[in-house]
């Protein structure tokens, strides 16, 4: 399942952030222009309100970029929650530097942002001496900004925000990439979750014993069944002295060949659960 636009019901969808920022982007994509967002300060909370029936539908979260990488700690909060990916995103990201309404350029003196914002636009960023702060989010620094209309004082988010907050949009585009893309996880409870029949990636996580050769004999049955691995990320398993578990997406063309690679290697690791079977997502 794509896309959902067109169900009666407007879901309840926890992101992280506020009106204008590119989580609510991302949902109005997947849910259509009537989702109903929830905003979280935080991919914490996201996880939160989503794995919570009596608040919310499920959430949507950033996972990787294409200029800032991996959301690293989104990995083991999907691990720790009940919450499986139904779905995914891509989204063109392009950000634009936002003042006040006549705040020249030479007057900033600070730049705030989303953490993943400001990784995204470090070429732009590296010719000027500003401090850069981090926030919870792109929209809500510039609905800050449109309250405090510091005279020194930018933000780093979309053109949306500039618009919605009043802001003056004083340089477009500052991504050091003009493919700057992030992934977003669809996010739903596991009681919730409905099969896919025309489902063609999934998200798995194992661990072996860490003996040689272990992980290659993994990747070598995936190879096997024909399955394309898309993206393999490695995390320290906590107090283990440095022993990993790995987080893999595999694209596939028949939904036979990732049952045979479950059972393949099933034997060869420790702990194999699957995060979630899905349509692999469009960029838009
Ligand atoms: O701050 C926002 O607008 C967000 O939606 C968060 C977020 C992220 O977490 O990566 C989303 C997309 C962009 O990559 C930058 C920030």
């Amino acid at each position: 399942m794509e896309s959902r636009k067109g169900n009666t019901a407007p879901k309840k969808i926890a992101i992280q952030g506020y009106e204008g920022c590119f989580h609510q982007e991302a949902a109005q994509y997947y849910y259509g222009k009537q989702v109903e967002v929830i905003p979280c300060d935080s991919f914490r909370d996201v996880v939160k309100v989503a794995s919570d029936k009596k608040i919310s539908d499920g959430g949507i979260m950033a996972i990787e970029n294409t200029i800032a990488g991996s959301i690293l700690p989104n990995y083991n909060l999907l691990q720790k929650s009940k919450l499986k990916i139904v779905g995914e995103v891509y989204l063109l990201i392009r950000q634009n530097l936002m003042v006040s309404i006549g705040v020249p350029l030479e007057d900033i003196k600070e730049v705030h942002s989303h953490p993943m914002a400001i990784q995204q636009c470090f070429k732009f960023l590296d010719e000027y001496n500003w401090k850069l702060v981090e926030t919870e989010d792109t929209a809500l620094s510039a609905r800050k900004l449109s309250k405090s209309k510091s005279p020194h004082v930018a933000v780093i988010a979309s053109k949306l925000a500039a618009e919605i907050y009043d802001l003056e949009l004083i340089a477009p585009n500052i991504h050091t990439l003009k493919n700057n893309y992030t992934r977003f996880l669809i996010l739903n409870r596991e009681e919730d979750v409905v099969d896919i029949p025309d489902a063609n990636k999934a998200s798995i996580y194992f661990h072996t014993d860490n003996s040689k050769g272990s992980l290659a004999k993994v990747l070598n049955k995936i190879n096997e069944v024909d399955i394309n691995l898309s993206k393999l990320q490695s995390f320290p398993i906590p107090g283990s002295d440095w022993k990993y578990s790995f987080h893999a997406d595999m694209e596939f063309d028949s939904r036979d060949k990732f049952e045979l690679a479950l059972d393949l290697i099933r034997p060869l690791t420790e702990e194999l659960r699957i995060n979630g079977i899905y349509r692999k997502g469009k960029t838009i």
